[in-house]
């Protein structure tokens, strides 16, 4: 007789095993090749293509706040994606999104059936000021996702990293294409320091209802 358990079948998958560990023991992970540098290119491509259709605008904090404090904190020109009206390198992006959270769901029990996604520029001399990803009132965010779509050539000189505040130390993370960086959203303040190179990503959280 088979069990219920028997019927759903389960592969361990040994790169996501890792992240569930790093995320438990330190409250973040990195994957330095999570995208293939092909899906890199089309990703940047696609943020590109966005961009020059100007469809970006200015990045907003909370609802409502005056553009000069906005740029006082972040300088950060985004774009939010829609999964309903998606193209073709943003399908590859959500297919192994929702492969992770899927796992995520299924051996942490973490109850994510809500996700928002952006691209993201950082434009010459713009930064984001130590920050929590959570906003008053709010707590559904539970894990933060940053993939950066640099090219190949990005250089540590060209600024932008991105600094975990961790109880003992600051981790400093460069933003080499391809690489992703999870970690919890309700407990890690971070950083984006100063860009002297414009810098491409996509961000986005996994959240509860
Ligand atoms: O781009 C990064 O490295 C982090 C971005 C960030 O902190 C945010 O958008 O909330
Ligand atoms: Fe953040």
């Amino acid at each position: 007789m088979s069990s219920l358990f028997e019927a759903i079948p389960f592969v361990e998958n040994s790169l996501y095993e890792r992240v569930i560990s790093d995320i438990s023991s330190q409250k973040y992970s990195i994957v330095d090749d999570f995208f293939s540098e092909e899906e890199v290119i089309a990703l940047r491509h696609s943020l590109l293509l966005k961009y020059e259709e100007d469809a970006f605008k200015k990045s907003a904090i909370g609802n409502k706040t005056n553009e000069l404090v906005k740029k006082a904190v972040r300088g950060d020109i985004i774009l939010w994606i829609d999964e309903n009206v998606i193209n073709f390198a943003e399908e590859l992006f959500f297919n192994k999104i929702n492969d992770l959270k899927d796992y995520l769901n299924r051996t942490c029990f973490l109850g994510i059936n809500q996700k928002e996604f952006h691209y993201a520029i950082y434009p010459k001399d713009t930064f984001y000021k130590r920050h929590l990803d959570t906003f008053q009132n709010d707590d559904r965010r539970k894990l933060s996702f940053v993939c950066y779509l640099n090219s190949e050539d990005w250089k540590p000189e060209n600024g932008g990293e991105l600094v975990l505040y961790l109880d003992n130390e600051d981790k400093i993370i460069y933003p080499f294409p391809g690489k992703v960086v999870i970690f919890e959203s309700q407990e890690l303040e971070h950083e984006v320091k100063p860009v002297n190179t414009p810098r491409l990503s996509i961000t986005g959280w996994l959240k509860t209802r």
